[in-house]
Parts: structure tokens; C-alpha cells; sequence
């Protein structure tokens, strides 16, 4: 079955009747390998084709679909068609020179990309692959156009191969021939199979919108750039590997429509990068404002900072759940609920109340987005859950079971309908995680696997990662005497790394817990090594990714955050010690993998303690030391 994005689903309520039945019929009729593309607008023109059909071994076809009757149409020429409607007559671009020069502005550009050109022979420096264009008549016969059109006009204005009728496409015309209807649109066929790389440089060309970000972005799609730019810049620009959300995170993105959406995604899949797009989607969309919540302190000021890049802050709003909590207490003049209860709590507790009482409305965001929703708690969910639009009802909810280090339990632990977000039938899974290298990962997940707990209960089992990023060097883990020489260690690594290039902002000491970001704080200020020590809350909600320093951070801060390159302090600190009763090696070692895969490319975990968890790192780690972390 082809892929169709976004899903049939949520662009059945766009479509026309017509278009309905032709994407049926090509979700029916092309097998796996297909990609088809319904009204997404393309690069920086905007152009809207109907659909877009991509297959490897064919190539690439734009077509327009129209519902047009045969008896509407009084005029037919080369550039346009006189149709007669209920409003009375109109004049439009004849369907098949419209997906002509869509296809055209589109090849403009695939054209530049030296690694989709034709390397030799007659047609070098050609497209590596076939394009063609054409017509659907949803409701006009083969008979009709034969019939209406006198012969001798017919081929110029409407030639018969760039064409499918309503008869070409009803339920009873086979694959293979509805099949060759299509490839009949091309004019030649040749080429090579495409590649996965191909594939994902020509919707890099394609879908701007979609493109991960890197240093070249903008030079080409951008605003800037485009299909006017000079040739020899383009060329210049193109990046030699890019970067695009893969199939499953596009269909995703593009699918989300109004109504309930979960996300459940291993560390690393991409539900931050989703949660982006989603925001500047919703943010032309809507007239209400975004709410885009997470827990983390650090990660709402990550969150703030790109909707800042983006331009979009008078739409969305960004808080960690608490921040927000003391913002309506503010706005709606509620006091604090007197109990014994800690602030931040006292807090939650009033907005609750006071949203059951009134004096809070609900309904209040066009769209409420909620990352990393495991560190939620129900009441928290049941509460937000209440602020959105009830005539968007858009809400999407992203988490990561593996990840959740805040709650004594490592899963939600109670349903999500129980909490209001209507979940069933609208969860999708991510599995591939992009961010680490192979090494990075495996020894993260073999480090933890044992220790996230199976919940029988939950709506979705745990979910095991797949390595999408590239392979690197292993991680190293060091093991000293005491934390003194740990950190004497880390910073001469760091001015190793600093010294072969490495940004000072591309690299994080992460700890678990203690003094250790404290005597690090000290010894990087000796050094004269910038840093930003994210001690307090203050500090967090000023953190700026893009600020020139070595990040130091406890681990639990540096959720749905990623760095080159993360030092891990003092690892084998226990938040609870050795003989006390409640020692939570769980929940230490899920703590961990989350600092591990903060990591994108290296990773240095050292420890001077002994106890379980030295025993597992040592378990795991490989003791061969990478050529680079040698300080
Ligand atoms: N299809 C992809 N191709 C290349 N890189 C990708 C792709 N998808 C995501 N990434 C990159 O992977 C990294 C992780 O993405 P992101 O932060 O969105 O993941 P996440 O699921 O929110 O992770 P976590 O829950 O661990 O914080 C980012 O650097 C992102 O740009």
C-alpha cells in the first residue's frame, strides 16, 4: 500500500469528493515503495499541486485532480478552460499546463543538486531520474474528453496520455492498468534505481519545512535563497549530507490535525523536533494562543529560545509546568491555598481549585502542546487537559516512558482517558533514535534495560530503541579515586577537546546529584574555562543554548536537551546511600540514561565510588580509552 502523506484521515475533510476517490485508488493500487503527497505546499513559491507521486525505479509525476463535469466545460485552450458554475462562468488555468509548470519550478531546483544530475553520456548534467505531469477528470469519462473535444484540437489542448478519467480510475480498473495509466505520463524512461539518500534530497528540495536544522539551512530553501538564487551559490550551499525528518516523523507531523495526538518516542526520536514543527504550524493556523508546556525548567528555556528564533512568540507561550501554575495564579489574582504542603505544590493545588470554582477558565489555548508528558502527573494532565479550545480540542502529548525520573514509578501509571486525553487510536510509536551514536546508545539502553519497569498496566508497552545515528567512538568510563581527581580529569579533557576545535558550548559535565557541579563550578572559574553552572532555577530559566560556555548541570536538568559531547560526574553517586532502606537503584540507574543520551557524539562517564552502580558501569563500559578523551 503506499504511503499517503499526510494520512487519508486527516485530509479527508479538504479534500473533494473526487480527490477522495483517487488517493482510495492510490492507497489500493501502488504497493509499498511509493510516496504520495497531497496538497503540501511547495518551497518557497508555495505552489499547492494536488498530489505528488515519488517511486524509485519511476521517478516523480505532479498531478491536479478536478471535479469538473463534462457539461460545465464551454471552452477549451491550451492555457485555460471557461467552466460554467453555479456562480456563473469562470475562467481557469487548464489543469494539465498548471501541473506542468508546478512540475517545472519544482525540476528548477531538483536540477541544481549535483547528486541528482546524470553523471555521463548524452544527457550529463540532467536529471538522474524521470518527471512527467498531468490530469485527473474525476467525473468526465475517456468517452466524454473524446467526444467533446474534435480530434484535431484534442492532442494539443488535452493530449489523451496526460490524462486519467473517471473510468480509469473506479473500483474495477486493476493495478496493473491503472499502473500504467500513470507511468504513460512520462515522456522517457531511464535512470537508475533512486536511492534512500536520493529520495530524502528531493523532499529536502521539496519541503523546506521539514528539513532538520543545520549551518547551510535557509542558503537554499530559505528565505533568502530559493529558486531565483544564483546557480554556482546554490551549489555551493548544498549541503553533501542532509538532514530531514525521516517517512514516519513527516506523516506524523503533517497528519496532526485537530483532536488528541500522543506521541510515544524513545530518547532521541524526535518528539522535540515534531513538537516544532507542530508549534509553527499551529501558530499560522490558530487565533488563540499556543500553550507549550514541558517540566523541565531548562527545557521550556531551550523551547522559548527557538520559538524566539522563529519569530513566534506573540502565539506561543512556553512554561514548565510550575511556572505556568504560578502565571495563572497571577493573572486571575487566586491566592495561595493554605496548607503545609511546599509552594510549588500549594501552587498546583490552587490553580486546580480555582479552575473548579471558576475563577480560572478553561478553554483558554487554541492548542496545548506537553512535552516530555511523562513527567506528568494525572492531576497535572486532568488540569491542562481543561485549557484547550474545546472546538480545536487540540492537544499533543509526547513522551517517553524510559525517561521518567521525576515520579518513583517509570511509567504514566494510570491511563491517559482517565486524565482526559483521548488517546486511543491516535498513539503513535517512534522508535529509531537519531541523536546518539550506535556506541552511545547500546551502552545506554544495555545499562538500563533491566531497570525500566514493565507496567502491565500501561496503555503501551516500553519501548525498545533503534539506532538511526551514525557509528563513533565508544564511551569511555574512568575510574579514579576521588572526585577531585574525576574533575581533574574531566577539565583536561575538556581543554584537550576545546583545543582540537570542539566549542566550549558544544560540551555539558552533567551529575547526578552532590557537590560535584559545584567543585567543577570552581575549578572550570580557575581555569578560566567560561561555563554556566545551572544551579538554581533562576540560572535554568536563563539558560542559553547558544551562549559560549561549558554547560554544567545535575542530570534531571538536562532532560530533552543534547550536547556533543557530556561528561558524567561523580556517576556512581546514589541519591540515596549504601544501607539506608530506600536506596532506588531504579530509579539511579534511570536517572543515568538520561544523562547518557544527552550525548550526540562522545561520552566520558567517570566515578570514584563503589557500590551497584559502579558495578553496572564497569559491567558495561568499555575500557578502551577513545584517542580524543585522553585530556
Ligand atoms: N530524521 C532525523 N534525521 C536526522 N536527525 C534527526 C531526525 N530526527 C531527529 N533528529 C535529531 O535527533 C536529535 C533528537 O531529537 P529530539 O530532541 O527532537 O528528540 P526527543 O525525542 O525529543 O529526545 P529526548 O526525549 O531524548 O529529549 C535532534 O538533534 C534532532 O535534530
Amino acid at each position: 500500500m503506499a504511503k499517503l502523506i499526510p494520512s487519508l484521515n486527516s485530509c479527508l475533510s479538504k479534500m473533494t469528493s473526487g480527490e477522495k476517490r483517487f488517493a482510495r485508488r492510490l492507497e489500493a493500487l501502488l504497493e509499498d515503495d511509493y510516496l504520495c503527497w497531497f496538497d503540501i505546499p511547495l518551497g518557497t513559491k508555495r505552489r499547492y499541486p494536488d498530489f505528488i507521486i515519488l517511486h524509485p525505479a519511476r521517478g516523480i509525476l505532479f498531478l491536479e485532480v478536478k471535479d469538473w463535469k463534462a457539461s460545465s466545460i464551454k471552452r477549451v485552450s491550451h492555457a485555460e478552460f471557461d467552466l460554467e458554475t453555479s456562480s456563473g462562468r469562470k475562467t481557469v488555468s487548464n489543469p494539465i499546463e498548471q501541473a506542468r509548470q508546478c512540475s517545472y519550478q519544482v525540476l528548477q531546483v531538483l536540477e541544481r543538486d549535483p547528486q541528482l544530475k546524470q553523471v555521463m553520456g548524452k544527457y550529463k548534467g540532467k536529471l538522474c531520474f524521470p518527471y512527467g505531469y498531468g490530469a485527473v477528470f474525476a467525473n468526465i469519462t475517456r468517452n466524454q474528453i473524446d467526444k467533446g473535444i474534435p480530434e484535431e484540437y484534442r492532442h494539443k489542448l488535452l493530449p489523451g496520455h496526460l490524462l486519467i478519467c473517471q473510468d480509469e480510475m473506479s473500483d474495477s480498473v486493476t493495478a496493473e492498468e491503472f499502473q500504467e495509466r500513470l507511468w504513460g505520463m512520462f515522456n522517457y524512461q531511464f535512470g537508475n534505481k533512486l536511492t534512500l539518500p536520493q529520495i530524502d534530497r528531493i523532499r529536502w528540495h521539496l519541503f523546506p519545512e521539514i528539513r532538520i536544522a543545520s549551518a547551510q539551512e535557509n542558503l537554499f530553501g530559505g528565505e533568502e535563497g530559493g529558486e531565483g538564487a544564483p546557480e554556482a551559490s546554490l551549489a555551493e550551499s548544498m549541503p553533501g549530507i542532509v538532514k530531514i525528518m525521516d517517512i514516519q516523523q513527516e506523516q506524523l507531523a503533517r497528519s496532526l490535525g485537530d483532536g488528541h495526538r500522543v506521541v510515544h518516542g524513545v530518547a532521541g526520536s524526535g518528539k522535540t523536533l515534531i513538537l516544532g514543527y507542530r508549534c509553527l504550524y499551529l501558530a499560522e493556523a490558530l487565533n488563540k494562543p499556543i500553550l507549550v508546556l514541558c517540566f523541565n525548567i531548562t527545557l521550556a528555556a531551550r523551547l522559548r529560545s527557538f520559538i524566539a528564533e522563529k519569530g513566534i512568540n506573540d502565539k506561543a507561550q512556553v512554561y514548565h509546568f510550575h511556572d505556568w501554575c504560578g502565571e495563572q495564579l497571577r493573572a486571575y489574582h487566586v491566592d495561595l491555598i493554605d496548607t503545609d504542603a511546599p509552594v510549588w505544590e500549594r501552587q498546583v493545588f490552587s490553580v486546580i481549585d480555582a479552575v473548579e470554582k471558576g475563577h480560572i477558565p478553561k478553554g483558554q489555548y487554541g492548542a496545548v502542546l506537553i512535552d516530555e508528558g511523562h513527567d506528568f502527573e494525572a492531576e497535572w494532565l486532568t488540569l491542562i487537559s481543561q485549557m484547550v479550545d474545546p472546538e480545536t480540542d487540540s492537544l499533543l502529548l509526547l513522551y517517553d516512558d524510559a525517561q521518567s525520573i521525576y515520579k518513583r514509578k517509570s511509567s504514566l501509571g494510570f491511563s491517559l482517558s482517565s486524565v482526559g486525553i483521548k488517546a486511543q487510536g491516535r498513539t503513535t510509536i517512534l522508535r529509531l533514535n537519531y541523536r546518539n551514536t550506535r556506541e552511545i546508545l547500546t551502552f545506554a539502553y544495555q545499562l538500563a534495560k533491566n531497570y525500566f519497569s514493565r507496567n502491565s498496566d500501561s496503555e503501551i508497552p516500553l519501548i525498545e530503541p533503534e539506532a538511526a545515528g551514525k557509528s563513533g567512538v565508544e564511551p569511555y568510563v574512568k575510574c579514579v579515586g576521588t572526585l577531585e581527581e574525576e574533575i581533574e580529569y574531566a577539565v583536561r579533557c575538556l581543554k584537550a577537546w576545546n583545543n582540537k576545535g570542539k566549542a566550549w558550548k558544544d560540551m555539558a559535565v552533567l551529575y547526578p546529584g552532590g557537590s560535584a557541579g559545584k567543585l567543577m563550578a570552581a575549578v572550570l572559574k580557575r581555569e578560566r574555562i567560561p561555563y554556566a553552572w545551572l544551579a538554581s532555577s533562576e540560572y535554568k530559566k536563563r539558560y542559553d543554548p547558544n551562549s559560549e560556555s561549558v554547560s554544567i548541570m545535575p542530570i534531571p536538568s538536562s532532560k530533552g536537551l543534547e550536547f556533543d559531547t557530556v561528561i558524567i560526574l561523580d556517576a556512581s553517586y546514589q541519591s540515596s546511600q549504601q544501607g539506608e532502606a530506600d536506596v532506588d537503584l531504579a530509579g539511579d540507574v534511570r536517572r543515568m540514561y538520561v544523562g547518557l543520551t544527552r550525548a550526540q557524539e562522545q561520552l566520558l562517564v567517570s566515578h570514584h565510588r563503589r557500590n551497584q552502580l559502579s558495578e553496572l558501569l564497569v559491567g558495561h563500559g568499555s575500557n578502551r580509552v577513545a584517542s580524543n578523551s585522553q585530556g
